[in-house]
């Protein structure tokens, strides 16, 4: 089995990672999990109502993610689960549920803000884009992964992501 069972897009909101990770999932024929979708209701409240999350806050969902990544890890499926993973100790908690590959999307605050702009039907509202930013801890050079400049399309990243994963397969088996 690969070293790169799980890959996890990180990156703060608007930098893609739903519709990236998506691609990903369906190019490597894997489980897809969407981090938005396990927070709990209070949670996405907060941030629609424009208040960013604390780590008290975030603590409940990321175990959610992690039990999910365990139990995937169980089963022996691979799987690609997006999740903003904003911060080192929130990454080492996602650790705990398997191997993981984090790919950070990394998109300039000028493209973030113009991609949330343009975005409807979110609950995440632009205004909340500086906390985000402030709370970002990049990849330290332990951590298992690697960053992207995200401001390519879609397509050209999710296949970059797979082709990355798809040679680690192969150096590891
Ligand atoms: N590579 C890209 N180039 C241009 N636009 C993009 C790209 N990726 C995503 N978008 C657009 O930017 C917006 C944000 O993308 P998306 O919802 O995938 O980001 P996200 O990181 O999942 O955000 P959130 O965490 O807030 O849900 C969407 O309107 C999407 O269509
Ligand atoms: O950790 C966080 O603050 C959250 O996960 C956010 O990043 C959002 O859920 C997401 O980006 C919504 O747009």
């Amino acid at each position: 089995m690969s070293d790169v069972q799980h890959v996890v897009v990180m990156g703060v909101s608007g930098s893609g990672k739903t519709t990236v990770a998506q691609l990903v999932a369906e190019r490597l024929h894997r489980q897809f999990l969407e981090a938005d979708d396990q927070h709990p209701a209070a949670n996405v409240a907060k941030m629609a109502a424009g208040e960013p999350l604390t780590d008290q806050d975030r603590a409940p969902w990321l175990a959610t993610l992690r039990d999910w990544l365990a139990e995937q890890t169980r089963a022996g499926r691979p799987s690609v689960l997006t999740c903003s993973a904003l911060k080192v100790a929130y990454r080492d908690v996602l650790r705990a549920g398997g191997p993981v590959l984090f790919v950070h999307l990394d998109v300039t605050p000028d493209v973030l803000a113009q991609r949330m702009g343009q975005r409807v039907g979110h609950f995440m509202p632009p205004a909340l884009l500086g906390s985000q930013l402030a709370a970002l801890e990049p990849l330290l050079p332990t951590e298992p992964g690697f960053t992207l400049d995200a401001t390519g399309t879609a397509q050209s990243l999710a296949a970059q992501i797979a082709d990355r994963v798809r040679a680690l397969s192969d150096t590891t088996m």
